[in-house]
């Protein structure tokens, strides 16, 4: 009975030790794999930026993504888990090579000038790698430092330019000399639209999220009687162009800055898009073939995005329609920006058109 009952124990202790070691070789393996699909990076990044770059510093662009489905404005993060399966690990993959740059050209502005859609055609081209949100560095969150700025970047192989597009910093007063002190070497690319129609656009974004809001013609004026208009409202100060250029041009020769037309953008995407990848030093690849004109839409789709097979257009919170302004608002809105436009013609060489 005695022998019977240790000969069980060894029995059981033996089947035991059996055990553990099979599952700590399938941890093993599950691990190796894991880390062969790229999934387990070496150096990652806090958890502090993780979260706060998802939840804080991309929110405007992670709650209009989180409605959508098969668009691509918003954070790229957030979209590529939207990818076919195929997509997501060939993406993963790209993500665990090479290594975290500061950006060498940076997408400044403007708010509603056609910036979304100017980084998701770039991210099309090989040599660009691009961070989906805005990071929101030189703006609002310049004293978490330069080495956490670095870290918010997608990995970049050796010829490889790393990009990033945060609007607001075309209109933020510290951000040239900010940008200035990272390298003097960035190159800044600038997407304008006419004043009137940005105005009107930033005006209907607010409006989205704020259904209440007074209408245009009462932000506009400061005084409706005089015509006299309020310079202090965000969606017509941006506008100003001329006045933020002077601002950056302090720091930066005009040969380190484009200016891309919204409009243009919209009517020869692959035109507008030759010109920037000649400013950046890139092979012309993002060309004709890469885009279709979906009449749905109404605006320039592309056929491929980075890592995806499918054909995608921006989400519904870009191409909106826009309330009606009273025209003399309108005309009135325009008066007041002709001289600032012909100043900005004159400053950089080039007509945009605004009538
Ligand atoms: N291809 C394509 N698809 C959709 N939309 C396009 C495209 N190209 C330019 N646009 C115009 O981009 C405007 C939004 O500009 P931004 O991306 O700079 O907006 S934001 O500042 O990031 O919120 C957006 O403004 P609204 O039309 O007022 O919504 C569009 O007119």
């Amino acid at each position: 009975m005695g022998c019977w009952t240790t000969g069980f124990s060894f029995g059981h202790l033996r089947a035991q030790s059996r055990v553990s070691v099979f599952l700590t070789m399938l941890l093993l393996f599950t691990y190796v794999f894991y880390c062969l699909t790229g999934c387990c990076d070496l150096t990652p990044s806090p958890l502090y930026e993780r979260q706060t770059f998802r939840n804080k510093l991309s929110s405007e662009e992670l709650r209009g993504n989180a409605s959508r489905q098969g668009s691509v404005d918003g954070a790229a993060e957030e979209e590529d888990t939207k990818h076919a399966p195929s997509d997501s690990s060939n993406l993963s993959m790209a993500n665990s090579f090479g290594s975290k740059e500061l950006p060498q050209a940076i997408i400044i502005g403007v708010k509603k000038g056609g910036t979304r859609a100017l980084l998701e055609f770039l991210r099309v081209h090989p040599d660009v790698r691009a961070v989906g949100a805005e990071p929101h560095f030189f703006d609002r969150f310049y004293d978490k430092g330069l080495e956490w700025y670095r870290n918010l970047m997608p990995r970049t192989l050796e010829g490889q330019i790393t990009m990033e597009k945060t609007p607001s910093y075309f209109v933020t007063r510290e951000a040239p000399a900010r940008v200035f002190a990272m390298s003097r070497h960035t190159k800044l690319i600038v997407v304008v639209r006419d004043p009137v129609t940005r105005a009107v656009s930033d005006y209907t974004q607010t409006l989205s999220k704020n259904p209440g809001l007074p209408s245009f013609q009462n932000l506009v004026f400061k005084n409706s009687t005089t015509g006299l208009i309020d310079t202090s409202w965000s969606a017509v100060r941006i506008g100003i162009y001329a006045k933020h250029l002077e601002n950056w041009l302090r720091y930066f020769p005009l040969s380190r800055l484009l200016f891309v037309s919204g409009e243009r953008l919209v009517t020869d995407p692959a035109g507008e898009m030759g010109r920037v990848q000649d400013f950046l030093g890139l092979k012309r690849v993002v060309t004709n073939k890469h885009f279709y004109f979906n009449q749905t839409k109404g605006f320039p789709c592309l056929k491929k995005p980075e890592g995806s097979s499918r054909p995608r257009c921006l989400g519904k919170s870009k191409g909106r329609a826009h309330p009606q302004i009273p025209s003399e608002v309108l005309l009135r809105l325009r008066d007041f920006y002709r001289p600032f436009n012909l100043k900005l013609y004159q400053m950089t060489g080039q007509n945009f058109g605004w009538e």
